[in-house]
């Protein structure tokens, strides 16, 4: 099985930088040369979302870190898809370990949430993945696919949601999965995609790979039939790096 979409890097610049080095890495992304057949979307924290949509080249798709699950009003500290959409925002990560764990967001929020930023024009990128304990249990796939469950439960329709597969042990740890284990868990997914959604949202819906991804392993990552791209966290901040990354586009046409 592989999937037919367009490669798609993201960068999740997480709670990272501030005004100085907002400025200086959108300008080294619009310095950048960039194969033309990727979607590139970054995810700079809310703040600075106004200042990179007003100074960052169209070439590149913003997105926000997270969205309110509702309709916006009474909810202190919160953003919510319409305003993210007033902004011009085009994308929303959903279900990041770091919300998942961290802030402790449960699967049926999360899958509320995105199924509310698409009633609202929002893309998703839906994220999903695995503790150490439980890969080390054999839980990979039950987790990933209860994850996943909670999605497709919320979501009407799958062509503007991409998946990442992280798996937390591999996130800022400097472990990147072997292009191996991210294959064999992306295949996984898209078979799940058939037997529970449809043989269509199985072949189209990019599953990117997130955790330690840098311009160093990312075209041997490439390679592998079922990676459809990249959700980058700190080797997102720097432009030239990043933009290695996105290119590692070309490895993919290459044969494995
Ligand atoms: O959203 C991105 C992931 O959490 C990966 O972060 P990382 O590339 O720093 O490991």
């Amino acid at each position: 099985m592989t999937g037919t979409g367009k490669f798609f890097v993201g960068g999740n610049w997480k709670a990272n930088g501030n005004k100085e080095s907002v400025k200086k890495l959108v300008q080294e992304l619009n310095d950048a040369k960039l194969e033309e057949d990727v979607d590139v979307v970054v995810s700079p924290p809310y703040i600075y979302l106004d200042s990179v949509l007003n100074t960052l080249t169209k070439r590149i798709e913003v997105s926000a870190q997270n969205s309110w699950v509702g309709k916006g009003g009474a909810f202190t500290g919160e953003i919510s898809a319409e305003q993210l959409k007033d902004l011009g925002v085009q994308w929303v990560i959903l279900g990041h370990s770091e919300r998942r764990h961290i802030i402790g967001e449960a699967n049926e929020f999360i899958g509320k949430k995105a199924a509310y930023a698409l009633e609202n024009g929002l893309k998703v990128i839906a994220c999903i993945g695995e503790l150490l304990e439980e890969r080390e249990a054999g839980k990979t796939t039950e987790v990933c696919f209860t994850q996943l469950k909670a999605f497709a439960d919320a979501v009407p329709s799958w062509k503007d949601v991409v998946i990442a597969y992280e798996p937390v042990w591999a996130i800022g740890t400097g472990k990147v999965a072997t292009p191996q284990q991210a294959q064999d868990v992306h295949s996984e997914i898209r078979k799940w995609l058939a037997e529970n959604v449809s043989a269509e949202a199985s072949s189209q819906t990019r599953i990117i790979y997130g955790g330690s991804v840098n311009a160093a392993n990312s075209a041997e990552l490439a390679k592998q039939e079922d990676i459809d791209g990249f959700l980058v966290g700190g080797a997102s901040l720097k432009g030239p790096d990043f933009a290695t990354i996105v290119n590692s586009v070309t490895s993919k046409k290459v044969p494995a």
